[in-house]
């Protein structure tokens, strides 16, 4: 008889010394996050300032989903509500393409900054609809400090990973700093499955992917999220009290010349409804994402809202809204 294998789990790094003085123990955070992500694909970290509000502000935050259908259909996006204004910010239903199973609510910057100067830029730094009445006194209040929060958190990872590929810190910073960000709060149904033909025989109720993020951060209220490591092999995130799970996203990827690849990760459908939510470390969208390295000077096709309009186009709910910047500037 054999004993099935206990299944693998993503490392985990304490990365309070990251928020500490230059020295040692900071050196060595930044080592350990490095050889996490180089072994594991995505690391759980723990020990960042004031982690012990993770779990409460994320909970708050998931209220969004048990508001009454007209407070909610007032937050849902253009795309399925043609009553609303914004397009891009709120609340998007689930649509049984997506490789992904789930609603979701999306909030940005508290005050956008413009792109540049291209048609549909200004969808993309349309401000947040927030819902009236909240779901309770105080959560949107929650939901800010849970994107300031986050923002700190993943800058200060984005630097750690970009000084162990070679960077200089400066140079990754002026990508990222400010706000531009997505903090996005995730509801998937019971038995929500996605067509995901990399999955074999496993249900997934998120197909495999990699994020359009320069870093995710990723918080689930019960098991099912999994990253795929460089050798191939899904292993399990693990739930642990006030942890979030650190994943590359594909702007990393570009802006360090593919040092530091994307993190594949996909969710395993479990008994139950899910809920889940990420926070999407995004750079300004006049920043170029060219190789970080490169010397030359960068024009209006470089930047992260040129490359945000060409990805929407290709998208069948965006069409008629965003068109190719190529066909259009
Ligand atoms: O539900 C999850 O934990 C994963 C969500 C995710 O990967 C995403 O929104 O990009
Ligand atoms: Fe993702």
């Amino acid at each position: 008889m054999t004993d099935t294998p206990a299944p693998e789990i993503v490392e985990s790094v304490d990365i309070s010394a990251l928020f500490g003085p230059d020295g040692a123990a900071r050196d060595a955070c930044v080592a350990a996050l490095w050889d996490g992500l180089r072994r594991t694909g995505a690391v759980v970290v723990t020990g960042y300032p004031d982690a012990d509000k993770v779990d409460a502000r994320a909970r708050v935050g998931l209220k969004v989903f048990d508001l009454p259908e007209d407070t909610r259909r007032a937050i849902t996006t253009r795309h399925m509500a043609p009553e609303n204004r914004f397009y891009y910010r709120g609340l998007w239903p689930r649509s049984p393409e997506r490789l992904l199973q789930n609603d979701f609510y999306d909030v940005g910057p508290e005050r956008p900054a413009p792109g540049p100067d291209l048609p549909g830029m200004e969808i993309l730094s349309e401000p947040t609809p927030w819902p009236d009445p909240e779901p309770e006194p105080g959560w949107r209040a929650t939901v800010r400090a849970h994107y300031a929060h986050l923002n700190r958190v993943a800058q200060a990872m984005i630097l750690s990973i970009g000084r162990s590929a070679g960077f200089d810190e400066a140079t990754i910073r002026a990508r990222f700093e400010g706000d531009h960000s997505t903090l996005r709060f995730l509801s998937y149904p019971e038995g929500a499955a996605a067509a995901d033909p990399a999955a074999g025989g496993a249900v997934v109720s998120a197909g495999r992917h990699t994020d359009a993020s320069g870093l995710s951060l990723l918080w689930q209220a019960a098991p099912g999220l999994q990253a795929e490591g460089p050798d191939g092999v899904f292993r399990d995130i693990p739930v642990r009290e006030n942890a979030i799970s650190v994943h590359v996203g594909d702007v990393m990827t570009r802006l360090t010349d593919g040092a530091v690849p994307a993190t594949p990760h996909r969710v395993l459908s479990r008994p139950g409804p899910r809920h889940s939510v990420g926070f999407f470390l995004e750079p300004a969208l006049t920043a170029p994402v060219t190789p970080a390295s490169h010397g030359q000077a960068t024009g209006v096709r470089e930047t992260y809202g040129w490359q945000l309009l060409q990805t929407f186009a290709a998208r069948a709910q965006w069409k008629g809204v965003i068109a190719d910047p190529d066909d259009t500037a």
